[in-house]
């Protein structure tokens, strides 16, 4: 490191395109991640194929393109190099080694699809426009095929945030319990609800065809007795009522306020008098820069919806307020960037 008197370091750092390059550049970032994870690069190199020639043979790539890569990789912090040996970081060993139950590789069929990519191409108009360029509602568009494959490839992400929050919403895990999962997708948030507790009943709500596979994950996971369905959309179908909890996971952002105080509306008369509703979202800070991964999901939401946004926790509040909850908790989810807010009936 360069020594800097106190003084020099009082002062703002001299200009540098560093940041200009490296983000104009960043598709190609994108991309070596890409290669990599198609390549099983991760996997080999976990399974100490750790030259350049190892891996040719392991990843059936050409020793220059894999020299590149890996360099690459290191670079941007996905491996580590020593001599001409790679490694794994520790979050490589444990995110993309397909080995691992943690494994997030399979998510780039979802976060990489034509139809994320493309809601992107021309971001100047999105922005001109204040929503998606997508038609009938982007993402929104009744029985997106888009949820289908997101339920398929994002359940073993979605595993861990599942058993967070049954830990937060139902710590005992021994009392009667009727859940409703709106907007289920691959059902994992009430599969993790039943599996802990054996008197959990889950009503799993989603498009016919993405409730497919959240059946599926419940026969996987031995809990299907206790697990029923409802298809059509969340404004429109009977939740039923006396529910103990409803979940909204990673549903609300999808809309504007309005949309999310009728859901809201909907959810307060289907729970039962000391029933509870639970939110996982991406909740950034009142200036809406922090913390970065929740705060940039904004962008996310102005590319593949009309009106969808990162709700910071005062907008929830009016929400709540203004649709009859009360007592709303706010609860971190480490080591996962979603946040839990849970809201009694009453
Ligand atoms: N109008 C709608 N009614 C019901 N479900 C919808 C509607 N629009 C989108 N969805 C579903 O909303 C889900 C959003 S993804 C969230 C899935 C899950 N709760 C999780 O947290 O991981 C997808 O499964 C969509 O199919």
């Amino acid at each position: 490191m360069r020594p800097q008197s106190s003084q020099q370091s009082d002062r703002a750092p001299e200009p540098s395109p560093a940041l200009f390059f490296e983000t104009v550049n960043a598709y190609q970032r994108t991309a070596a991640l890409k290669a990599a994870i198609e390549l099983d690069l991760f996997t080999a190199i976990g399974e100490k194929n750790e030259t350049v020639q190892e891996l040719a043979r392991r990843c059936d790539a050409s020793e220059r393109g894999l020299r590149i890569l890996c360099d690459y990789l290191t670079i941007i912090g996905f491996l580590t190099k020593e001599g001409d040996h790679y490694a794994l970081t520790g979050d490589s060993s444990l995110f993309l080694d397909r080995r691992s139950s943690a494994y997030l590789g399979s998510s780039i069929e979802f976060l990489l699809s034509p139809t994320h990519v493309e809601a992107f191409g021309d971001l100047k108009e999105v922005v001109r426009k204040g929503g998606t360029l997508m038609p009938d509602g982007g993402a929104l568009a009744p029985e997106h095929p888009m949820w289908v494959r997101f339920a398929q490839v994002m359940a073993p992400m979605m595993a861990l945030p599942a058993r967070l929050l049954a830990n937060i919403v139902d710590e005992r895990a021994t009392d009667k319990l009727r859940v409703l999962d709106i907007a289920a997708g691959h059902g994992m948030f009430g599969i993790a609800l039943a599996e802990r507790n054996p008197r959990a009943k889950i009503t799993a709500l989603d498009w016919p065809n993405v409730l497919e596979v959240a059946r599926q994950n419940a026969r996987e996971a031995k809990i299907e007795d206790r697990f029923q369905t409802i298809a059509g959309s969340a404004f429109e179908v009977d939740y039923g009522d006396g529910y103990d909890l409803v979940l909204l996971a990673n549903f609300l952002h999808h809309f504007d306020m309005p949309a999310c105080e009728t859901i809201l509306r909907r959810v307060h008369a289907a729970l039962a008098e000391d029933g509870r509703v639970a939110l996982v979202e991406f909740i950034p800070d009142e200036d809406r820069i922090n913390p970065p991964i929740a705060a940039s999901f904004s962008l996310m939401m102005l590319g593949t919806t009309p009106n969808g946004d990162a709700y910071t926790l005062s907008q929830f509040d009016e929400m709540f307020q203004r649709t009859g909850f009360a007592e709303v908790e706010l609860r971190a989810m480490p080591p996962t960037f979603f946040r839990a807010l849970v809201a009694r009936k009453r």
